[in-house]
C-alpha cells in the first residue's frame, strides 16, 4: 500500500473549531433544546445516562470508527467483531444488562458498526417460541458469548413465502431426534447475519415433518460449528455469501444441512409440541411460529431504522447552514443553502417525519407491550392487529427513511456522495430495512389483509356496535363520513382535528374502494386470489395512506400530552402540521378526486406549508393564529 492517506481527524486542530455560521444558528433557539432532548429520550435522566455512555465510547479509541471508510470488507468485518467484543467487556464491567439502555446508546453511537446483530434476532425470537426450559438453557450459553448464534430463516429460493421453505426436520422417534436436511439447491439457507463465520449454532427454520403430516414452519436449534476449533461440523456446509451493497461488516451466509440430527428438545416448543412417540401438539394460533418477526420488525424501527433518518437530518442540515452558495440578493453575501426555499422544502419535511416517527413507534412500541405480554400468556385476540401495525409501519417507515435519507444526501450536492460525509453509508445501509424482516410490498399487503377483514366486518355490523368491536387503529371505518373539509383559511390546515380528519377519510375512502373493486371482480365471476392480486396496486395505496393516518394521529396526541409546556408544543406542532400537509400535498390527488378537498382548500393548505418553512427556518415572525387550535371550544372537525 502507497503513503498513508491523510485522514481528517479531530485531532487536527482546525476540526475542532465551531464555524461561526453554526453558532450563529444555535444562538437562535427558540426554545429549550435540553428539555425536547430529554423529551425524546424519555426523560432527563435517560438523557444522562446516554450521554454518560457515549462519552465512555468516544473517549475509546478501540471504538473508534473514524476509519471504517478505508478498511475493506475483510478488515470492516473484523473491526465490527473486536468492537463487539470489547463493548461486551466494558457491558461486564459496568453492570450493563444486554437488553439494556446503555448498549441501546453504545450501538446508536457506534453507528450500528458492531458484529452479533442476528445474535440479538436469535435472542428475541428464543423470547418468543422458546418454552422457559429453553430460554433459560440457550439465553445462559449466549449471555457470554459462549455460543453464538444466527436466525436461518430464508432460503435462496424463499425469503417471503414461508409456506415453501424446503429445509425438512423429520422427527425420528426411534431416537427421539430431528433429522435437518437442505433436500434442494434452493433449499440453501442464505443471507443470515453472522453466520458466514461467525455464529456457533443456527436457529434454523424448517417444515416439520412428524405423524407422517407436514406440520409447517419450526424453529430447531442446530450446532453447526465446533466450540473446539470453530470447524463446520459433519453434515455442515457454511460459508459467506459475497459482496453486497451495504453491510461490509456482517458476514451474511449460506449453509446447507445434510441430514443433521439434533435432539427432540432443540424444537422451540413454546407453541408446539412433539411428544416422544411423535406426536404432534400445537399450543397457540396457527401463526404463532411467526411471532418471533413480529417482535423483530417492532424492534427495527427505533434501534436500527428511524435514527439512520435522525443522524442524516442532523448531517444535513448542519451542512446546510455553513454551506454558502450563490446569493439571495445581488448585494447580499453569498446565502446560506438554508435560506433557500427549495433547501427548505427538501429538508425540513425529513425533519418533522423523523419526529413523527419517533412518536409514532413509541406509540406502536407501548401497544406492542401489553399485546406481546398477552400473547405470551397465550391470549392471541391481539395478534392480528399486532402483526398488520408491525407489518405496515415497518415497510411505510424503512420506505420513508430511505427515500428520506437519500434526499438528505443529495441536498449536500458533491459533499453528500463522499463517503466522509457519513451520508452515503447511511442510505446504503437503510436501504436493506427496505428488505430485510419482510420485504416491503408484502409487509404492507399483510396489513391491508387486516383493513380489508375489518372493512368488512364495519360494514356488516350496524354504525354504533361495529366501531366498538373493531381494533382501536381501525375504528375510523366504521365513523360517521366527513364528506368534505370545512376548511375556509389557510390556518384552518394547522389545526390538528382537520388534517387527521382528512387523512381518516381518504384512508378509509382508499380501503372501501379497493374492497369494492375486489368485490366487483370476484362478482364478475374471478376467483379471491386473482381478484384479492388484481386490486394489490390500490390495496398498497390504502394502506399507505392507513399509515399516515396513524402517525399524524399518533404526533398529534403527543402534542395534547406537551399542553403544559407552550414553547415544546408551538415547535413540535409546527413539525407535526408541516408532517401532515407534506403528506397531504404529494397526496393531493386522493383527497380532490371525491370532492372532499377544493382546489382552492389545496392552495390554501400549501400556503400553510410554504409558511410553515419559513416559521421553522425562523425567517417569518411568529404569529399566535397558528396557535388558535388550542383554545377551547374549537370547532371539531369530526364529522
Ligand atoms: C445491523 C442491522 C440489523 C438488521 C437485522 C436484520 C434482521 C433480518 C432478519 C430477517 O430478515 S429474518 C427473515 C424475515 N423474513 C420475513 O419476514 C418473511 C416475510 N414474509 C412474510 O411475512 C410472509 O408474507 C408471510 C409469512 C406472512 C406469508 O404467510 P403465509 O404464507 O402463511 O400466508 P398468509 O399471508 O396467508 O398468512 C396466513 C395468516 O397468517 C397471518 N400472519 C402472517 N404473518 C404473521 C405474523 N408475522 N404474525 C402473526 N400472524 C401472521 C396472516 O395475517 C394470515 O392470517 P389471516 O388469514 O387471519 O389474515
Ligand atoms: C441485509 C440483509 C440481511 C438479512 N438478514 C437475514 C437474516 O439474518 N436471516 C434471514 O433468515 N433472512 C435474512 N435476510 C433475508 C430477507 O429476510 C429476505 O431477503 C426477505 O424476506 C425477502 O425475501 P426474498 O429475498 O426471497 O425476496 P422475494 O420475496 O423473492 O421478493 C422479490 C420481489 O417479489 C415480490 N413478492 C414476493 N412475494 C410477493 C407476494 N406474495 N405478493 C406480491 N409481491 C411479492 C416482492 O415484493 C419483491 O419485489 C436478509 C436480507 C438482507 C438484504
Amino acid at each position: 500500500m502507497g503513503t498513508p492517506v491523510h485522514r481528517v481527524s479531530m485531532r487536527d486542530a482546525w476540526s475542532r473549531h465551531v464555524n461561526p455560521d453554526m453558532e450563529s444558528e444555535r444562538r437562535k433557539q427558540s426554545f429549550d433544546v435540553e428539555r425536547l432532548t430529554s423529551i425524546l429520550d424519555g426523560g432527563a435522566q435517560n438523557t444522562e445516562l446516554r450521554r454518560r455512555v457515549e462519552n465512555i465510547i468516544h473517549s475509546d479509541p478501540e471504538l473508534s470508527i473514524k476509519d471504517i471508510y478505508f478498511m475493506s470488507q475483510n478488515e470492516r468485518y473484523e473491526n465490527a467483531i473486536r468492537k463487539a467484543v470489547h463493548i461486551n467487556m466494558i457491558a461486564r464491567r459496568l453492570g450493563w444488562l444486554q437488553d439494556g439502555p446503555e448498549l441501546t446508546y453504545a450501538y446508536r453511537a457506534l453507528a450500528g458498526d458492531l458484529s452479533f446483530n442476528i445474535h440479538k434476532v436469535f435472542l428475541k425470537a428464543l423470547g418468543s417460541l422458546g418454552t422457559t426450559e429453553q430460554i433459560a438453557k440457550w439465553g445462559e450459553l449466549c449471555q457470554d458469548f459462549q455460543i453464538i448464534t444466527t436466525y436461518a430463516q430464508t432460503e435462496l429460493g424463499h425469503g417471503t413465502y414461508l409456506q415453501g421453505l424446503e429445509t425438512e426436520a423429520t422427527y425420528d422417534p426411534a431416537t427421539q431426534e430431528f433429522v435437518i436436511h437442505s433436500p434442494t439447491l434452493t433449499a440453501t439457507k442464505w443471507w443470515p447475519g453472522d453466520m458466514g463465520r461467525t455464529a456457533t449454532h443456527a436457529l434454523v427454520l424448517a417444515q416439520l415433518i412428524c405423524s407422517g403430516a407436514q406440520q409447517g414452519m419450526h424453529a430447531f436449534m442446530v450446532p453447526i460449528r465446533s466450540l473446539r476449533d470453530h470447524s463446520p461440523l459433519p453434515g455442515i456446509t457454511v460459508g459467506d455469501i459475497g459482496p453486497k451493497m451495504d453491510f461490509d461488516h456482517t458476514d451474511n451466509g449460506f449453509l446447507r444441512l445434510d441430514h443433521v440430527r439434533v435432539p427432540r428438545e432443540n424444537m422451540l416448543s413454546r407453541f408446539a409440541q412433539v411428544l416422544p412417540d411423535g406426536t404432534y401438539t400445537k399450543l397457540g394460533a396457527a401463526q404463532s411460529n411467526y411471532l418471533s418477526m413480529v417482535v423483530v420488525r417492532v424492534s427495527l424501527l427505533l434501534g436500527e431504522i428511524l435514527p439512520i433518518l435522525q443522524k442524516a437530518c442532523v448531517i444535513a442540515t448542519r451542512y446546510s447552514v455553513v454551506r454558502r452558495q450563490s446569493r439571495l440578493q445581488p448585494s447580499d453575501p453569498e446565502a446560506k443553502i438554508l435560506d433557500y426555499q427549495t433547501q427548505q422544502q427538501k429538508l425540513f419535511p425529513q425533519l418533522a417525519m423523523a419526529y413523527a416517527f419517533h412518536f409514532g413507534a413509541f406509540h406502536i412500541l407501548e401497544f406492542f407491550q401489553q399485546a406481546y405480554s398477552a400473547i405470551l400468556e397465550g391470549d392471541f385476540s391481539s395478534l392480528p392487529e399486532l402483526h398488520a401495525l408491525s407489518a405496515g409501519m415497518k415497510a411505510m417507515v424503512s420506505d420513508a427513511c430511505t427515500q428520506g435519507a437519500e434526499m438528505c444526501r443529495r441536498a449536500c450536492g458533491g459533499h453528500g456522495f463522499s463517503k466522509l460525509s457519513g451520508l452515503p453509508s447511511l442510505v446504503t445501509k437503510v436501504t436493506a430495512s427496505c428488505t430485510y424482516e419482510g420485504e416491503n410490498t408484502v409487509l404492507y399487503l399483510q396489513m391491508a389483509r387486516f383493513l380489508v377483514n375489518n372493512c368488512l366486518q364495519a360494514q356488516m355490523s350496524s354504525g354504533s356496535t361495529s366501531q366498538r368491536s373493531l381494533p382501536q387503529s381501525v375504528t375510523y371505518l366504521a365513523a360517521p363520513v366527513l364528506a368534505r373539509c370545512p376548511a375556509q383559511k389557510a390556518a384552518d390546515f394547522l389545526c390538528p382535528d382537520l388534517y387527521i380528519a382528512a387523512w381518516a377519510h381518504v384512508a378509509a375512502k382508499l380501503i372501501k374502494d379497493s374492497v369494492h373493486h375486489l368485490q366487483a371482480l370476484m362478482q364478475s365471476g374471478m376467483n379471491r386470489p386473482e381478484a384479492w392480486n388484481q386490486t394489490t396496486f390500490q390495496l398498497l395505496q390504502a394502506t399507505k395512506a392507513h399509515c399516515c393516518y396513524i402517525m399524524v394521529k399518533s404526533f398529534a396526541q403527543k402534542l395534547e400530552e406537551l399542553k403544559h409546556e407552550p414553547a415544546i408544543q408551538q415547535v413540535l406542532k409546527r413539525l407535526c402540521d408541516l408532517y401532515a400537509l407534506h403528506g397531504l400535498l404529494t397526496n393531493s390527488g386522493d383527497f380532490l378526486h371525491d370532492g372532499f378537498l377544493s382546489g382552492a382548500q389545496v392552495d390554501m393548505a400549501r400556503t400553510s406549508y410554504l409558511d410553515l418553512l419559513s416559521l421553522i427556518r425562523g425567517t417569518l415572525p411568529t404569529r399566535n393564529t397558528y396557535d388558535h387550535c388550542y383554545k377551547a371550544g374549537e370547532p371539531s372537525y369530526e364529522a
